[in-house]
């Protein structure tokens, strides 16, 4: 079972309930995938990978849950033999007291039986209850380890995002369930085995008889079941939208704009307008469920009935003695309360299988998009990086963000990257830093080809400080040096070089206070002190290729200033790309680029660039007439 591409309608369209459904609404056609049918035959599978899970997690506690069970199977059915010999000696004739005295021995056996097979069910529930946070949380790990993976790009796919969401929402925590049904269903199964091969010991004709009892029920259970799971699944777009909408309510960082913009009744209303799309779809399934459950009673309190007078029948007829109806009717009741169990296990089993299985969807659709591993590793350092002809267009995007763009970035040099708003800088830089694959067109170091290197390790050797820099909620040690091994002497190199030292100089644990006001103790920064934090951190790495996007947009004119002094020097022996809308400070680029489009449209030096006459010296001009525009406010 593959994720097909849903049609990307943004138009309203009608659903079953007569909503008009917006973006978050859309149909899932995968929904007959969880058919009944379709459902029995991936069963097999799922209770496979769910074992196999278990085994992994814990081979004892495995082996004791499934084996457990069966043992205490045998004691089952070894009870009800048991009960028919104490019946017969009871309804045999004689004094009452020789009776029960004849009776005594199968007496003890159907006591030592039931003791053995109570203690061997509570032995059976320890390990599963053991089982039950090892699995979870190997399933979890195993999540996370494909998220912090799979490309980049994978992110920007709302496919992608749906399919993340059930698997951690429902998949994850179904994972455990389907362990533990599965262990049930065995346990119900050998039950019912148990109490089938006893009324076959006692009539041939008991048998079947059972199995009529226990099939409406298991019906309507299944029924049910698909009805909650497929409403789920239409839901899921819509309960993200649920979740972001809730956190831009309940969260630290939007809470100032929601105030200022006074955005509160908006986002209420757009929460309210999907909880009552959701309500709507949940009580439409409360509804249905209870009638498909009413149904299913209805029909086994009508074949429970034909099964007694069946049994009445062949008493009636003299084809079963008296004694053997006492235990067939024990047998019945036994084997009808496995069955109940056995189809309740096999109606979670079949709901929590289905979550699973998009969980199980969800971990081969982002190994699919893992990159390889590739066997060489990137190179130390590099005498030069050359682009050629790279071109990119984001998942879903109609324009290329890149188109054929060529470019040649030598060791030791500082090379900016100009151009206006969406021009496609930052994307440029992304698949220099090896973050995105290009559609078309190479990047080299040298003579190698990014494409054919690790990735891991090319990312290693490269320092890039986001635009969009995440504000890690962590110390302010940690949010330098991201996992590196601490090594204090370059920590505060790092720190002064970011002009980040003044900010850690005021905290009050300095490098171990905890940049996240959520917590006792936690401090908040403003967003220069952020961005010179963020640039510590690139400057920690001591990468040979630096790629600053925006760094000097939140600091103040003086440590822009100093910044800029910083990152040439640091550029004597690394390389720099800069990426900045103040030109001022590009006119000391060793080669300027200037994009347009997603395409490159001049390069050169600033001089070369401004003789041009082109896009870059009219962005130039504009921003040095703002500064010569009021003469009497200059100083001097
Ligand atoms: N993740 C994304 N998914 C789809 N489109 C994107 C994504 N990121 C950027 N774009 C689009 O790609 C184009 C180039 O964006 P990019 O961020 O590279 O521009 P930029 O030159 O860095 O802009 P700015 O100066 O505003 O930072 C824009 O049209 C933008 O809308």
């Amino acid at each position: 079972m593959r994720f097909r591409r849903r049609n990307r309608t943004t138009a309203p369209a009608a659903d079953q309930s007569g909503l008009a459904l917006r973006y978050w609404e859309i149909h899932d056609d995968r929904f007959r995938s969880a058919g009944l049918v379709t459902m029995a035959r991936r069963l097999p599978t799922l209770t496979g990978a769910a074992l196999r899970l278990a085994w992994q997690a814990d081979r004892l506690d495995t082996l004791a849950a499934l084996g457990l069970n069966l043992i205490a199977g045998v004691f089952t059915a070894f009870g009800l033999l048991a009960t028919t010999g104490v019946l017969q000696s009871l309804f045999a004739g004689g004094p009452s007291a020789a009776r029960v005295r004849a009776a005594l021995p199968a007496l003890i056996l159907v006591a030592a039986a039931t003791a053995v097979r109570a203690g061997l069910l509570a032995a059976a529930g320890w390990a599963q209850l053991r089982l039950k946070p090892r699995v979870e949380r190997l399933a979890e790990t195993r999540l996370f380890r494909l998220t912090t993976r799979v490309e980049l790009s994978a992110f920007d796919d709302d496919e992608f995002h749906n399919a993340m969401q059930r698997a951690r929402d429902s998949g994850v925590p179904d994972s455990v369930t389907v362990v533990e049904m599965t262990v049930n269903v065995l346990t119900g199964a050998v039950g019912v085995v148990a109490a089938a091969a006893t009324l076959g010991v006692l009539h041939p004709v008991l048998m079947p008889l059972l199995l009529i009892t226990a099939l409406p029920d298991g019906w309507a259970a299944l029924r049910a079941a698909r009805m909650r799971y497929l409403a789920f699944r239409r839901m899921s777009r819509a309960r993200r939208r649920k979740y972001m909408l809730s956190d831009l309510m309940a969260e630290r960082p939007p809470a100032a704009e929601v105030r200022a913009f006074g955005l509160r009744s908006f986002l209420l209303g757009e929460y309210d307008r999907i909880a009552d799309a959701e309500q709507r779809v949940e009580l439409d399934v409360a509804r249905q469920q209870t009638a498909t459950r009413v149904a299913g009673d209805l029909l086994t309190g009508t074949t429970t009935g034909l099964v007694y007078a069946a049994l009445g029948g062949l008493l009636a007829a003299g084809i079963i003695p008296l004694a053997v109806t006492g235990t067939a009717v024990l047998a019945i009741r036994a084997g009808q309360s496995s069955l109940a169990a056995l189809m309740q296990a096999l109606n979670k089993l079949y709901e929590a299988g289905l979550y699973f299985g998009d969980y199980l969807d969800f971990c081969a659709m982002a190994r699919e998009r893992v990159p390889a591993r590739r066997a060489p590793t990137a190179p130390e350092s590099f005498g030069r990086i050359t682009a050629e002809r790279l071109s990119f267009t984001y998942p879903g995007a109609g324009t290329p963000a890149l188109c054929d763009v060529d470019l040649t970035i030598r060791r030791g040099q500082v090379i900016a990257l100009v151009g206006e708003n969406g021009s496609g800088k930052t994307t440029l830089a992304k698949l220099l830093a090896g973050l995105y694959a290009p559609d078309s067109g190479t990047v080299r170091w040298d003579d190698t080809d990014i494409s054919a290197i690790d990735g891991d390790t090319l990312r290693e050797r490269i320092a890039v400080i986001a635009q969009d820099h995440t504000r890690w909620p962590l110390t302010v040690r940690d949010n330098i040096l991201m996992g590196r091994a601490p090594e204090e002497d370059r920590l505060a190199d790092a720190t002064r070089a970011a002009g980040a030292d003044q900010v850690v100089a005021r905290l009050p644990q300095g490098y171990d206070t905890l940049l996240d006001r959520r917590f006792e103790g936690g401090h908040e920064l403003s967003g220069g002190q952020w961005q010179r934090i963020a640039t510590a951190r690139g400057f920690y790495r001591d990468a040979p290729l630096m790629i600053f996007d925006e760094p000097t947009s939140a600091l103040d004119a003086r440590a822009e200033h100093a910044l800029f002094e910083r990152i040439r020097d640091h550029a004597q022996d690394r390389t720099v790309v800069l990426i900045t809308h103040r030109l001022a400070s590009v006119r000391y680029a060793d080669h300027i680029y200037v994009l347009d489009a997603g395409r490159v449209t001049e390069h050169g030096t600033h001089a070369e660039l401004i003789r041009e006459e082109g896009l870059y010296a009219q962005l130039y001009e504009l921003q040095a007439a703002a500064y010569r525009a009021a003469p009497d406010l200059q100083p001097g």
